[in-house]
């Protein structure tokens, strides 16, 4: 709100502006740039920061989410429905493991074999899986499902993708429920027999916990009671992703700037209110001289912190 305030008093609105607050950004976005051909500013942002050719070649940065939880705690059945009616797209690391071993990859054998002993595949597969899997999807919003499994496959993907997840989703469900869940799935499972369903719970405690509280240390982990029905532990997914801060506008078009006339060092009075570089854009369209010096700074402050003119 507050940020907002700072917007609007930073704000000189073209005369023909009356953007009212019931007017749609891209309405507004309109008066901001008047030629009928917008400048593409958070693509032109990136070929000048360091983010540039970070993301593979993604034109946005995708909102990650990280979904986690015991073997049986429901993440699979709860992510179909988050996908369905959030429009993510579902990543399981479980199923891209299992259509690698189905390919008859050279892989494939040791994913198998590591599989039915209910250990971890290693973090250079899943994470290169995953990683060509966002990829083609080019979606704006993933569920990352059954990931990280293990500090190793947290570390690599901050590695190869160069991205933490914007949130932590956990199932929180006991053990015996968990048990009764898999025995009970019925898919033919290599992996779905009481052995293996025992090693798969010690591993979960022994190295997926320990992910779980070093993001949860981040204050990244939104926590569910996974016990109920489906759709009862849906209520909660629900309420939770309609109230994530920045799902919304995921990968949306539209470019937050701000906008002033040349001169009033609007880069630096925004960069001195909130202490990082900000893009600006001055009233013909042109990034100013304190913009060369924001991008110089190869930096822009993230899409959440941005204000909507
Ligand atoms: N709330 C629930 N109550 C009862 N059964 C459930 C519930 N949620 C899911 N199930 C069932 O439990 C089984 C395991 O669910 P699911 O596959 O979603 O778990 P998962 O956490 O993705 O498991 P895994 O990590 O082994 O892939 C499935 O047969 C599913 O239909
Ligand atoms: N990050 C991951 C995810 C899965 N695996 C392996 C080991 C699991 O027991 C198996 C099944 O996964 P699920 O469908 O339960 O998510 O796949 C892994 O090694 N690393």
């Amino acid at each position: 709100m507050w940020r907002r305030r700072l917007g609007a008093l930073l704000l000189r609105s073209p005369p023909s502006s009356s953007s009212t607050a019931a007017s749609s950004c891209q309405h507004r976005r309109r008066h901001l740039l008047p030629s009928e051909e917008p400048l593409a500013v958070n693509r032109l942002a990136r070929l000048f920061t360091s983010q540039a050719g970070s993301d593979g070649g993604n034109s946005q940065k995708p909102f990650i989410a990280f979904v986690l939880g015991g073997p049986g705690s429901g993440k699979g059945t709860q992510c179909t429905k988050i996908a369905s009616d959030f429009g993510f797209a579902h990543l399981s690391a479980g199923d891209l493991l299992r259509h690698e071993i189905a390919s008859g990859s050279e892989k494939g054998e040791l994913i198998l074999d590591t599989i039915k002993e209910g250990r971890i595949v290693p973090s250079e597969i899943t994470v290169e899986l995953i990683r060509k899997a966002m990829e083609t999807s080019n979606a704006n919003k993933v569920l990352i499902d059954g990931f990280p499994r293990c500090e190793e496959n947290r570390i690599a993907f901050e590695r190869i993708v160069g991205r933490e997840p914007d949130v932590v989703v956990f199932f929180d469900c006991p053990e015996d429920e968990m048990v009764k869940r898999l025995l009970g799935r019925n898919q033919g499972r290599v992996d779905d027999n009481i052995e293996t369903i025992k090693k798969r719970l010690k591993v979960f405690e022994s190295l997926n916990i320990p992910v779980i509280d070093y993001y949860s240390s981040r204050g990244k982990v939104r926590k569910i009671n996974a016990t109920g029905t489906a759709d009862e532990i849906f209520d909660a997914v629900h309420k939770l992703f309609s109230s994530l801060r920045n799902l919304h506008s995921a990968g949306s078009d539209e470019d937050t700037i701000f906008q002033g006339i040349p001169g009033v060092c609007l880069a630096i009075i925004c960069y001195l209110f909130f202490l990082k570089p900000v893009l600006t854009l001055c009233r013909l369209n042109l990034l100013c001289s304190n913009c060369i010096y924001t991008l110089c700074l190869h930096e822009i402050i993230p899409r959440e912190t941005h204000i909507t003119l």
